[in-house]
């Protein structure tokens, strides 16, 4: 397929176009460089410097689906400023879709969140899909509005939607890693500590209702992500818009993620413990049995210590 990624030159963006490049689909990655490297784009697919809200001359060269990355997504800086999450990640998309319909481009996979639930509805259980969405920031209430929106339009104008809501994604492909000039992510940042940029970790409240007080994620690998995206490109049905979990259904609490870190690294990680991060909820932990049982989505790097591992050998090649 002819394929535009946008936000390709972003983390996942980058290892989902190589993994599509490695399948035999010609790949243009369009991305403003906002967050993303120019030379995360992987070799084999050409490169557009771009917004997402500028995309319609490039759709109109003709192009099966849209693999859509690009997007504001750092929680804290989402409720700082909203209005930035706002016009890029609702404002942008919608040009995008209305880009899209012009060029009679059908199809699209999105990267929507876990962000877009808030708190669990009943603590402890897995999240599914189906469950209420009460966003607890504006990054997650602006996706979920993209979500709301790849709906109607499936509904509207026979759009083929798949959106993917993932949850916290970590680990390396090969050589490519997570590296953002502002990193917010835990994983990450615990490993800068190792490599001696960062002299300690600062834990973001250890007062919530979980069980060591820390915050409770799921974490999910990148290459099983990636490897999601090829099975809903193939899934995306005209007309309908499906929304499909990806995590392990595992949570891990930040105490949990740095204890990791020491074994896998070898270092101490020394940590000091700060207030809560505005927008965070304590536990957010998902059912993926939809996208198991539906597409045949099956991770096969569930291990934590593993995803850290991955990380961790990317960060120090680098
Ligand atoms: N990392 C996670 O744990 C996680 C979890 C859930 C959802 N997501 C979603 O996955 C997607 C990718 O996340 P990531 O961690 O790879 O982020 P990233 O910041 O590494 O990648 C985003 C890319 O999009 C580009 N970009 C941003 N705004 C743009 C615009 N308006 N036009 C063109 N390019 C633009 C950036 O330059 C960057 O290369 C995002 O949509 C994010 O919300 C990420
Ligand atoms: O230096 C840090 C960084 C993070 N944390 C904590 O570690 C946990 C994970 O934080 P991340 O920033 O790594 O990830 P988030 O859970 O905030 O967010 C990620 O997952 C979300 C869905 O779960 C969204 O999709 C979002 O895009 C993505 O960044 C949170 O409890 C956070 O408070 C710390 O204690 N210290």
């Amino acid at each position: 397929m002819q394929l535009l990624v946008t936000g390709g030159a972003g983390y996942i963006g980058s290892v989902v176009a190589a993994r599509l490049v490695e399948e035999g689909h010609t790949v243009t990655v369009l991305d403003d460089l906002s967050t993303g490297h120019r030379d995360a784009v992987p070799a084999g697919a050409r490169f557009v410097e771009g917004t997402v809200a500028e995309a319609h001359d490039l759709l109109a060269e003709g192009f099966d689906g849209v693999l859509h990355f690009a997007a504001k997504s750092l929680v804290g800086e989402s409720v700082e400023k909203p209005g930035l999450y706002w016009s890029h990640n609702l404002g942008g998309t919608l040009a995008l879709l209305d880009a899209m319909r012009q060029a009679g481009v059908g199809r699209i996979v999105f990267s929507s969140t876990a962000a877009t639930y808030g708190e669990p509805s009943v603590a402890g259980r897995l999240i599914v899909e189906t469950d209420p969405t009460r966003p607890t920031n504006p990054y997650g209430a602006s996706k979920l509005a993209v979500d709301t929106a790849l709906t109607a339009f499936a509904g509207m104008y026979g759009l083929a939607a798949v959106s993917l809501r993932y949850f916290n994604v970590a680990g390396a492909y090969g050589r490519q890693r997570e590296r953002h000039t502002i990193e917010t992510h835990l994983i990450p940042n615990v490993l800068k500590v190792a490599l001696g940029e960062r002299e300690s970790i600062n834990v973001f409240g250890d007062d919530y209702p979980t069980a060591d007080g820390t915050c409770v994620r799921d974490y999910v690998h990148v290459t099983d992500l990636a490897n999601a995206h090829l099975l809903a490109l193939d899934a995306c049905a005209a007309g309908t818009h499906q929304i499909f979990n990806l995590g392990n259904g595992t949570g891990f609490s930040v105490k949990d993620v740095i204890e990791v870190c020491r074994e896998v690294t070898g270092h101490e990680i020394p940590v000091s413990t700060g207030p809560r991060r505005p927008g965070d909820p304590a536990t957010l932990v998902a059912s993926s049995e939809k996208i198991q049982r539906e597409l045949g989505w099956k991770p096969e790097h569930t291990s934590l210590r593993g995803i850290v591992a991955d990380a961790w050998n990317a960060v120090r090649s680098a």
